[in-house]
């Protein structure tokens, strides 16, 4: 019976060597977190070069063809262990996201 323990309320294991390589993990996730993030923005400022000459252009900026292509490619190459369909429902909603910001600018005609 494990019960209520010190540790479990301090979130911590009580095992020093265990919460030493979860520490360490951690700081791991918190710089892959923060790479994520960068690159979000990054692949954002991407689409919002594309958008720009698109609308230079006066072409429409939603391209649905070329949505599937990255939602089925990147499910595709996905080599796991998150699942293909989890893969493409994450890259739906970055698509959604970063689309928003052309919608709050006036220049997504969808
Ligand atoms: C960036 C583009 O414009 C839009 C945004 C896309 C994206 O986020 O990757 C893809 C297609 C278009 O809906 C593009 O045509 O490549």
């Amino acid at each position: 019976m494990g019960g209520v323990t010190i540790a479990g309320l301090m979130n911590g294991s009580g095992k020093p060597e265990v919460d030493t390589r979860i520490r360490e993990l951690r700081a791991r996730i918190d710089a892959v977190d923060l790479e994520l993030v960068r690159k979000l923005n990054e692949r954002a400022r991407l689409v919002q070069q594309i958008a720009e000459l698109k609308e230079g252009a006066g072409v429409k900026i939603y391209d649905p063809k070329r949505e599937e292509e990255i939602l089925r490619r990147v499910a595709e190459e996905n080599p796991g262990p998150i699942y293909d369909s989890s893969m493409r429902e994450i890259f739906e909603l970055i698509l959604h996201r970063i689309r928003d910001l052309e919608v709050q600018r006036g220049e997504f005609s969808g």
